[in-house]
């Protein structure tokens, strides 16, 4: 079997007396999209958040693309292919969604200090985000303020602007939280479309969206992995349905 794009490999994370990632261990796989699901408190983004760098774990290893990665810093894990989602609220909500993302753009490139200085490297920044905006089907709403945009638009812009650092894998924290049914279909439609482009860890509640979705599922409880499985391994898991599901539901 060919390497896992991401390992990882006993992760440990305390707060205090309280184990938030006990002893963690998954793979993903090049080209999967795994979701992680679990109640409230699970531990779900605090493992995202150690995965992109942002909390330092207590014990265990990250590798990613066969490279030991556990001492990186957040832009070093970016620019070797793995990147979080931004979330809403880091967006700038007076400046246009094309401005977003160039932003996104320009701090990939390293511009951040010449960005005006050169018009041609402008014109590719624009273009090359407005490219992001297509792919996440944003397009027509490049010149619009983001404090315009709706929340379903404002979470696609959060797509595009986690694709322009060109990732390999995408670590999606609840893409659609506060979506509605229109949204959510819209939602579940653009990630059918960027699975297959890149490989993603999606953390979500919506169980419509991770069954549509996921070629595998990881159930997280206290912090402690329980099962993984595919959609139809995690749906007749005993132990996921008493912890999660919830026993009885149809
Ligand atoms: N910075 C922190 N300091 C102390 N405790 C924290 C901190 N961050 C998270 N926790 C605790 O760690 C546990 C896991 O929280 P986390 O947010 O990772 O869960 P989650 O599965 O993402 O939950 P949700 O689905 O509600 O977003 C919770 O008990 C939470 O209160």
């Amino acid at each position: 079997m060919s390497e896992p794009l991401l390992r990882v490999d006993g992760l440990v994370k305390r707060f205090g007396g309280l184990v938030a990632t006990n002893n963690l261990s998954l793979d993903v796989a090049e080209g999967e999209l795994h979701a992680l699901i679990g109640p409230n408190g699970a531990g779900k983004t605090t493992f995202i958040s150690q995965l992109a760098g942002e909390l330092r774990q207590d014990q265990g290893t990250i590798q990613f693309d066969g490279k030991e990665i556990t001492p990186w810093k957040t832009p070093v894990r970016v620019q070797h292919g793995l990147a979080r989602s931004f979330q809403i609220t880091q967006l700038l909500p007076d400046y246009t969604a094309l401005d977003n993302v160039a932003i996104a753009v320009q701090a990939r490139r390293g511009h951040s200090y010449h960005f005006w200085k050169d018009a041609h490297s402008v014109t590719d920044i624009r273009d090359d985000a407005r490219r992001q905006l297509d792919r996440v089907g944003l397009g027509a709403r490049a010149d619009t303020p983001v404090s315009e945009l709706s929340h379903g638009e404002q979470k696609q812009l959060e797509l595009a602007i986690a694709l322009a650092t060109s990732p390999r894998m995408l670590l999606l924290d609840e893409p659609m939280a506060g979506l509605g049914t229109a949204e959510c279909t819209r939602m579940i439609e653009l990630l059918k479309v960027l699975k297959t482009e890149v490989t993603i860890l999606l953390v979500e509640h919506d169980m419509d969206a991770v069954f549509a979705l996921a070629d595998r599922i990881s159930v997280l409880v206290n912090g402690e992995r329980i099962a993984t499985g595919s959609v139809d391994d995690i749906r007749n898991d005993e132990a996921v349905r008493v912890a999660y599901l919830g026993e009885g539901d149809a």
